[in-house]
């Protein structure tokens, strides 16, 4: 489509409704396709305009993002026929943490997430399998989160521990049990053996970042996050040339930029998108072609698990954003208060129709749980 169509077409989209933005057809079956996101310029045609009744929000943002959801729908939007799409599938639900079931605040040990969401998440683990992948440490998301029934994968999937028996259900009475105190748990760390390096990098990056007001060195086990949310946008450069000066001296370990928030990561050919694969595989979802993983993330390390996806051909990758971005997601959502109407309608959803069905068609042979507490 060329940019005076989309132009229109956004423009058209603008006039008509803006609580029901979008007008296409969702995408089920995801089809390769590179094109995956609409020209930004578009902002740039229209920079110069101002809505009259939002005086202080740019016509041109309210287009570009019109435009953008017309490519990527609403889950909310699109809810009945992607679950008409995922009827008879398995569905397997993957979730990020920060930006997705938490906002995005400027101190990062106080990224909580709410009670609603906690239950919202209790309650799709009850009908789904359920993992959270994030970048932080294993046992930092799993004190944010405090589910027992859910798979946690820290460190941006390099952590990732799956209990000897698949997980049960729970009501909510037991969520704070820990995992990790059953000795055959299974643990998946590929890099393990740059636990010393890390620390050493660690001790480093904190020496650097004492002499920069604002910036702080996060530890995630495997990797680390260096934040820049609260440094003066002039001490920025400075802090980017001081971590990469660092790194030099690791040629084993790579820069990757987040939101405000630099990270130093091990150079093994493992992301998201791998963990994503490696849970399927080992919750025995792997070979078959009814299994549906859905994933919802913010940022560019959800990407890996997005491009997965669309290589399996099936399944839900979805942004969440309230601005357009270059992504491989075909849907999205704003803001971490839809992705919470979005799992109590996944939910409700699954509720309704597994009345008919046992738990054990649903998470699949071998992997029911045996009682619901
Ligand atoms: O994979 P995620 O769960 O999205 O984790 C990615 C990083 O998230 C956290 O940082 C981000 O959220 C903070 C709290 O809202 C915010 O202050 C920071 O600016 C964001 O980048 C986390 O602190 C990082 O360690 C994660 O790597």
């Amino acid at each position: 489509m060329t940019n005076s169509a989309k132009l229109n077409r956004a423009m058209r989209l603008h006039r008509s409704s803006t609580s029901n933005k979008q007008k296409v057809q969702p995408i089920t079956k995801v089809v390769k396709n590179d094109e995956n996101s609409v020209n930004l310029s578009l902002a740039s045609i229209t920079s110069n305009l101002h809505d009259i009744s939002t005086p202080n929000r740019p016509i041109s943002s309210d287009l570009a993002y019109n435009s953008w959801v017309v490519e990527h729908p609403s889950a909310l939007g699109s809810f009945d026929q992607m679950m008409k799409a995922a009827k008879g599938k398995r569905m397997v639900v993957f979730l990020d943490y920060d930006g997705t079931l938490s906002p995005i605040v400027d101190d990062p040990d106080r990224a909580f997430m709410s009670d609603e969401m906690r239950a919202a998440v209790r309650e799709v683990a009850k009908y789904f399998p359920t993992a959270v992948i994030s970048g932080r440490s294993r046992d930092k998301l799993k004190g944010f989160v405090q589910l027992s029934n859910v798979y946690y994968a820290g460190s941006h999937g390099m952590d990732i521990m799956i209990p000897p028996r698949p997980l049960k259900p729970c009501d909510g009475k037991n969520h704070t049990t820990a995992m990790d105190k059953k000795a055959s748990d299974v643990l998946f760390q590929p890099a393990k053996r740059f636990l010393p390096a890390i620390q050493e990098i660690r001790t480093l990056l904190e020496e650097i970042t004492r002499k920069i007001e604002g910036a702080r060195v996060e530890d995630n086990r495997f990797c680390l996050s260096v934040h820049f949310r609260k440094v003066q946008d002039e001490d920025y450069d400075i802090l980017e040339a001081k971590v990469k000066s660092v790194l030099e001296n690791y040629p084993e370990f790579h820069l990757t930029f987040g939101k405000k928030v630099l990270e130093v990561r091990p150079s093994i050919e493992w992301n998201k998108g791998h963990a994503l694969e490696y849970l399927l595989d080992t919750l025995g979802f792997s070979n078959s072609s009814d299994v549906l993983p859905l994933y919802i993330g913010d940022d560019r390390t959800d990407e890996d698990a997005f491009k997965v996806i669309r290589s399996r051909g099936l399944g839900f990758p979805i942004i969440v954003s309230s601005t357009p971005k270059d992504t491989k997601a075909c849907y999205s959502l704003q803001d971490p208060s839809e992705v919470l109407t979005f799992l109590l309608r996944i939910a409700r959803w699954r509720k309704a129709s597994s009345s008919s069905r046992s738990l054990a068609q649903i998470w699949g042979p071998g992997n029911s749980p045996r009682s619901v507490n």
